[in-house]
């Protein structure tokens, strides 16, 4: 599990009550621990703060992918978890999003006629795409709304540019600055990814006195209490 900051990862760890053992990685510090429920139904949960921004996260997604495939534990899925910005009317303040694309909004070229992604300029990619089924489940699991999550290297803090993402990538419920990074780890490894952000602020002009970030963090530590089954349950062959 993956997130930007410790805040965010500490709000996810509430959701797991067994205590956490530290395990520090070149590039990274992982807390261990489990969902609750006992064997043979308990999985192990590395939480992550993997940093701010697309490169960072990747970095240390990477890292944390390496060293369990190294030691003989490959992780089974990589979920990217955080507070968002939320494309109106779709994804309110406090709401939950998880997403069934996960794609980059600012990684191509501006041209005379607009943006141009980086798959149009014939290399790499722009979006990942979780399992269908436990997107599935996670939204029926938890409430969440489902939806594309954009990454951005620049929060957006302008209606121009909101109504311009909103134009280009009209499913768009979240806006987040990794989980594109994590994503992009993820699938260097064959590994599934999922992202789910909980909204702490609308996409759009700049106001720091909207921000929700308590309530924001509250329905990422509800979320992941409630999602613990639909994890545990999920098996990779059933994307
Ligand atoms: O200063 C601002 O206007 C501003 C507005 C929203 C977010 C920030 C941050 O520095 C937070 C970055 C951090 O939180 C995630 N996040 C939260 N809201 C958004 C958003 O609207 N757009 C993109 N990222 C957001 C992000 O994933 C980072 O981890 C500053």
């Amino acid at each position: 599990m993956a997130t930007a900051v410790p805040v965010e990862r500490d709000a996810v760890a509430q959701a797991f009550p067994r205590p956490a053992q530290e395990l520090p990685l070149p590039g990274a510090v992982l807390r261990r621990t489990a969902t609750a429920a006992g064997p043979p139904a308990t999985a192990v949960v590395d939480l992550l703060a993997a940093g701010v921004g697309p490169a960072r996260a990747a970095a240390s997604t990477a890292a944390a992918l390496t060293a369990a495939a190294l030691d003989g534990g490959p992780y089974d899925l990589v979920v990217s978890a955080g507070i968002g910005g939320g494309f109106a009317p779709g994804a309110p303040l406090g709401s939950l999003v998880v997403a069934d694309a996960i794609t980059v909004a600012d990684l191509g070229a501006e041209t005379a006629d607009g943006f141009l992604p980086v798959t149009e300029l014939g290399f790499g990619t722009v979006t990942h795409r979780p399992p269908e089924s436990l997107v599935r489940a996670v939204a029926e699991a938890t409430g969440a709304r489902i939806g594309t999550a954009l990454t951005v290297s620049t929060v957006t803090g302008t209606a121009d540019r909101a109504a311009a993402l909103r134009a280009r990538h009209p499913r768009a419920l979240a806006e987040g600055m990794e989980g594109f990074g994590v994503a992009e780890a993820a699938a260097a490894q064959g590994v599934p990814v999922l992202e789910i952000r909980a909204i702490s602020n609308p996409v759009g002009p700049r106001d720091r006195a909207a921000w929700r970030i308590g309530d924001a963090l509250a329905a990422l530590t509800a979320a992941f209490g409630k999602l613990a089954p639909a994890l545990e349950s999920w098996k990779p062959h059933d994307q």
